[in-house]
């Protein structure tokens, strides 16, 4: 794989991606048709699996083709299946594995079954998002299809080459993919953003298949599916939410932190947290924002006490606006903030909630 380096400069958020003269000249056309292994959840495709069929579509070639694979068991499947075959006019099929083998996420019997389909539909390209579920799934595949994947890209620019960040994303590094057929890929969502119109851009139904399972070997012998939980509160999914609230170390507790929450609930933005909230144990690991954790871009980031790591801003650098609010003017967020006010936090959010209205 070749690489090739774009520094960012020092913690800016405003930086070409990628340079528009490289990106023509690099352009080259393919051969091939594109399997993109789907999420979904109650009937319908998760928002992030829609940004990686935005990033099939993207791929250069108008002659080739964007299958979609959905696994699980039940009505919930089938409802999903319908939802994505007119749901985008980019895909032309929607293959569904029905299964209790695949009732619950696990990464052995995924893998598996995606090994299957390539073996039997010799894709040039697979892509998934760059969600937990993708980040397991594909790295097994691609290692039972011995190639080398590529992860987390953020731009297209041709076929085979890639943008993608590295060092905590204080550099972009454009990759090209010289290995075997097929090219794996997982992509960043935030960098393939679902608008609502291409969303309502309803398509003429793609064709729904069944997967032949046959042949499929279930062995689950290494990996056993326990429990899973979730919150069950009604705030947006952070990973796509418009505005996220943030709360850092300076919260001090957990009962504290209540105040991050009830200022996201009255924005109707979902709750995000610093590495050093998590590990000091305010709020669970499932809101970590940054390098080890999820990777958003909102419309409005708001930033409470948080210093501004160069982890941090792994995670949250691309949201459109960022407000930050910290009582040390020399903290690092103001750099990439485009509001900032130093000030007590337990000062300006109970202000803050008095004088918001209430969310309707
Ligand atoms: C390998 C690795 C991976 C990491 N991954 C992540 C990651 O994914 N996400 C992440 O967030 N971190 C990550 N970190 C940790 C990161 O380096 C920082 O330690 C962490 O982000 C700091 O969190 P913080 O901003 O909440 O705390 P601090 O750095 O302690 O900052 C607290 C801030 O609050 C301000 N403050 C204090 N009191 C008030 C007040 N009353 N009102 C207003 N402001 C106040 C302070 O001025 C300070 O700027 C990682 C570290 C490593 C080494």
């Amino acid at each position: 794989m070749a690489t090739r380096l774009f520094l960012r400069g020092a913690i800016s958020k405003r930086t070409v991606l990628f340079p528009p003269f490289l990106r023509s000249s690099l352009s080259s056309s393919r051969n091939g048709s594109t399997l993109v292994v789907a999420e979904h959840e109650n009937g319908a495709i998760k928002s992030p699996s829609l940004s990686a069929l935005l990033a099939a579509a993207s791929l250069p070639d108008n002659d080739s083709s964007v299958s979609l694979l959905l696994a699980g068991s039940g009505p919930s499947l089938h409802q999903a299946a319908s939802h994505a075959a007119s749901s985008h006019p980019s895909f032309s099929q929607v293959l569904v594995a029905d299964s209790e083998a695949f009732k619950n996420p696990l990464a052995e019997p995924w893998a598996k079954l995606v090994h299957l389909v390539q073996q039997r539909g010799g894709y040039s390209h697979i892509i998934a998002a760059s969600s937990s579920f993708g980040k397991n799934v594909m790295p097994r595949v691609a290692a039972l299809l011995d190639v080398s994947p590529v992860t987390d890209v953020t731009a297209i620019s041709d076929s085979h080459t890639f943008v993608r960040p590295i060092y905590a994303g204080n550099a972009l590094s454009t990759v090209r993919y010289t290995g075997a057929s097929p090219c794996i890929l997982t992509i960043r969502s935030t960098s393939f953003p679902v608008s609502q119109k291409s969303v309502d851009s309803k398509s003429d139904k793609a064709t729904i298949s069944q997967v032949d399972l046959s042949t499929f070997n279930e062995d689950l012998d290494k990996s056993r599916f326990v429990s899973q939980t979730s919150r069950d509160d009604e705030g947006p999914d952070l990973g796509s939410a418009r505005v996220v609230v943030t709360g850092g170390r300076a919260l001090k507790s957990a009962e504290k932190f209540k105040l991050i929450e009830d200022l996201a609930k009255k924005l109707g933005a979902a709750v995000g947290a610093t590495r050093a909230a998590v590990d000091a144990g305010y709020v669970a690991n499932d809101l970590q924002i940054g390098q080890t954790g999820k990777i958003v871009a909102p419309e409005l980031y708001l930033a409470f006490g948080v210093s501004g790591a160069i982890q941090h801003l792994a995670g949250m650098r691309d949201s459109k606006v960022i407000v930050a609010v910290n009582n040390d003017a020399d903290a690092p967020i103001f750099q990439v903030a485009d509001y900032g006010l130093v000030g007590d936090l337990f000062e300006v959010i109970p202000e803050l909630l008095e004088k918001l209205p209430e969310k309707k």
